[in-house]
């Protein structure tokens, strides 16, 4: 008989996952995504359930990843409401199955997974279309993303300053306290945003937090937010001027609010720039529009489940 599946809890993920191995995998990932059939990566558009009374949503995200023989589903909800109470906006679990015979061999936490795995591919982003000699981080938001981003971003590039800004001044003074070092909280996203090179909004704002007019020529930003149709994280100016890359192009058009509602030109997926099909513009202001992707899951979960055989 087949063995029970194994329960991998957050503590688990967290002692295994590093940054350094995970960033490595979703390199090759997104690379292979890119590649069509030819990557052997498979993964349909998420379906996404409102909870409209209680204003969440349930996102379902199966993806198959032949060249990591990875297989796996992720269920995660977004409950806004969430906010300061005893769960966090972001819960999340992942199905891990064994391609071979499509039995279940673990079911295991994906708040962890969604966190690093968002932050390591916002890094790969950065390494690709940052500035060349990048020295001012700013980041927007000051929840669980902006500290795997802070965490991800300290540990690969070198940034003199780091700026923080959220909707509260209390929540930004925070995010600084407990990162340490050269975290400086602002009063104001444009404060915060002026002459960085590169940014990363992280909130879940529903309209613009950053404007193109505060941003730095040949800056890169990293959107991960308003991962909804009507929703923006950043305006209109900056989408229309800035090159444009994204993980996904049909999740991108099917999802995006900053895209669709901008009616902004993608330029490539991160995969075609990774895969050298697709320049990089280091040198223009660029965006890189994080939607977050089933296969970068399904890659993670397989890399925590081989870490602990
Ligand atoms: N692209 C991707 O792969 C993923 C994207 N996300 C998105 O990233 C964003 C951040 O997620 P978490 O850090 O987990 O959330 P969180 O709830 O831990 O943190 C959200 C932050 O945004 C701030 N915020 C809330 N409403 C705001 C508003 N109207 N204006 C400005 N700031 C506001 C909060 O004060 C907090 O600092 C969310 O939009 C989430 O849906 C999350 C997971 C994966
Ligand atoms: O990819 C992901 O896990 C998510 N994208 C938006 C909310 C959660």
């Amino acid at each position: 008989m087949a063995n029970l599946p194994t329960y991998i809890g957050a503590e688990q993920v967290q002692s295994v996952l590093r940054y350094d191995a995970l960033v490595a995998r979703l390199e090759v990932a997104l690379g292979r995504f890119s590649l069509g059939a030819a990557g052997g990566v498979v993964q349909p558009l998420r379906a996404i359930v409102p909870v409209s009374p209680h204003s969440g949503w349930l996102l379902v995200m199966p993806a198959y990843s032949a060249g990591d023989e990875a297989l796996a589903t992720k269920l995660v909800t977004s409950y806004s409401g969430n906010a300061g109470g005893p769960f966090p906006t972001h819960q999340a679990t992942i199905l891990l199955l064994d391609p071979a015979n499509g039995s279940l061999r673990a079911i295991m936490d994906g708040r962890i997974i969604t966190d690093m795995r968002t932050a390591a591919v916002s890094a790969i982003a950065t390494k690709y279309l940052s500035p060349p000699e990048s020295r001012i981080l700013c980041i927007l938001g000051a929840g669980a993303q902006a500290h795997s981003h802070y965490q991800v971003l300290m540990q690969m590039f070198h940034f003199d300053e780091v700026r923080v800004w959220s909707q509260t001044w209390e929540s930004a003074e925070r995010f600084a306290g407990a990162a340490g070092g050269a975290v400086t909280p602002r009063r104001s996203a444009e404060e915060a945003a002026r002459g960085a090179d590169v940014i990363v909004t992280v909130t879940m704002a529903t309209d613009p937090v950053l404007r193109g007019a505060w941003v730095k020529p040949g800056a890169l930003v990293n959107v991960v937010g308003a991962n909804r149709p009507t929703w923006r994280e950043v305006d209109d100016d900056l989408m229309q001027s800035a090159v444009i890359y994204v993980d996904c192009r049909e999740a991108a058009s099917r999802e995006s609010g900053d895209i669709i509602l901008s009616g902004a030109n993608i330029f490539a997926e991160l995969g075609e720039v990774i895969n050298g099909s697709k320049p990089a513009h280091r040198e223009k202001t660029t965006v890189f529009k994080s939607q977050g992707l089933a296969v970068e899951d399904a890659v993670a979960a397989k890399l925590v489940y081989d870490s602990l055989q």
